[in-house]
């Protein structure tokens, strides 16, 4: 008999991520044909997020977050860089899609012939307070174009990837988006350390 599997407590206030992250898991526990090597509970704390670099940025909140549980825990922080702006909006992509929206966002790249992007999710562990953080990242390229889909998740209408046959994430299916995400690359990482440290 298997044991169950180890839970890691993933601090997000955002249903989205967790959906996807429980998704790109379940897909590679299906693919490995191996028994999951950890689930993932979640919990929503209001925690400060610090302006600076997504390495800044990330093991920042995932210190904060484990300070404020007592224990071991990941937090996930996701970026939006445009070439044209020496990648800003980066980390702070949540305030301007919340101020500028899909126009805006647009708008901040009329007259700069690049409309390249990169998304950056940055998962970040700790095994409990005062522990150095460890941070897996993953990028995907892509351009910024004018809104195309279902507006459920953030930007993902804007994302046009390089990989995607001229869809935009939003237009694409879950699944399709799972196999080619930021999320998905950085989670992949994520999951091997996880997997080792049980091994
Ligand atoms: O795959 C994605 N596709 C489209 N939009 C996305 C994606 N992933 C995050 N987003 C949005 C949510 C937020 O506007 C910003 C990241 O900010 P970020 O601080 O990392 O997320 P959050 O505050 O919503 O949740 P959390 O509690 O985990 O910090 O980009
Ligand atoms: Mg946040």
């Amino acid at each position: 008999m298997s044991p169950s599997p180890r839970s890691i407590l993933f601090v997000t206030g955002n249903a989205n991520k967790l959906k996807e992250v429980r998704a790109i898991l379940l897909a590679s526990t299906e693919a490995s044909g191996a028994p999951a090597p950890f689930t993932v509970e979640s919990q929503d704390l209001d925690l400060p997020e610090i302006q600076g670099t997504t390495q800044e940025v990330a093991k920042a909140k995932v210190s904060a977050a484990a300070q404020a549980i007592g224990g071991p825990c990941i937090t996930e922080d996701t970026a939006l860089g445009f070439e044209a702006l020496g990648g800003l909006p980066g980390p702070f992509i949540k305030y301007f899609m919340k101020e500028v929206g899909h126009e805006g966002l647009n708008n901040m790249l009329a007259g700069f012939p690049s409309k390249r992007a990169t998304a950056i999710c940055t998962f970040a562990y700790s095994a409990g307070p005062g522990s150095e953080p460890i941070l897996f990242e993953g990028r995907t390229e892509g351009k910024i174009v004018p809104a195309r889909g279902p507006t459920h998740f953030g930007w993902d209408p804007v994302f046009e990837p390089e990989e995607s046959d001229g869809q935009t994430y939003a237009e694409m299916d879950g699944a399709e988006k799972n196999k080619i995400s930021h999320r998905y690359r950085a989670l992949e990482k994520l999951r091997k350390f996880l997997t080792e440290q049980e091994a």
